[in-house]
């Protein structure tokens, strides 16, 4: 069973931790995060070392799942990361285009996937926005219920 996933966005700080925390509670409940390696990234160098925004602090406290990536700092996604992971989950179709130009030339493990794609909620087209000038708490609980129901169907479509 692959048991490895990536969540990755532009900066590693809004929309990617909030589905890394998201992936981790929902395995947690299933009883087998202890089967599974899950961690965020960036495409890009804009936050590296970062810690996650405050407003999707606030979110992810409000639901409980903070403690996850409580200790997470942005980093950007590596070469070695195609290779190790079993899933690659972008947010938008600009991560899925930097993801595909990152990509190392030669074959590699990781299936990208667009993490939006498995939300039964089709009215976002699969897209799960950047917050990053969002002005209230509003635009981090829509991520954040974006993420769950994306990541609970995946891992339902799974077993
Ligand atoms: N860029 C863009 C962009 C476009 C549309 C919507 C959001 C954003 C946006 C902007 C950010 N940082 C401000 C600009 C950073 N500097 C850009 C020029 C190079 C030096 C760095 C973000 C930071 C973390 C996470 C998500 C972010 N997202």
């Amino acid at each position: 069973m692959s048991n490895s996933a990536l969540f990755v966005c532009l900066g590693n700080i809004c929309r990617s931790p909030i589905a890394e925390a998201c992936f981790k509670q929902l395995l947690q409940e299933k009883g087998v995060l202890a089967n599974w390696r899950v961690d965020s990234a960036a495409t890009s160098r804009y936050e590296i070392g970062s810690s996650p925004d405050r407003r999707g602090q606030k979110c992810m406290k409000k639901h409980k799942i903070f403690h996850h990536v409580e200790n997470h700092r942005a980093r950007q996604i590596t070469a070695k990361d195609y290779d190790e992971f079993d899933y690659i989950f972008g947010m938008d179709d600009s991560n899925m285009s930097n993801l595909q130009n990152m990509a190392p030339k030669k074959s590699y493990k990781a299936q990208l996937l667009l993490l939006g794609s498995f939300d039964d909620d089709k009215s976002s087209g699969g897209i799960i926005e950047d917050p990053y000038y969002g002005t209230d708490d509003e635009d981090f609980e829509v991520v954040y219920q974006q993420c769950l129901r994306s990541c609970r169907n995946f891992l339902q479509e799974k077993s």
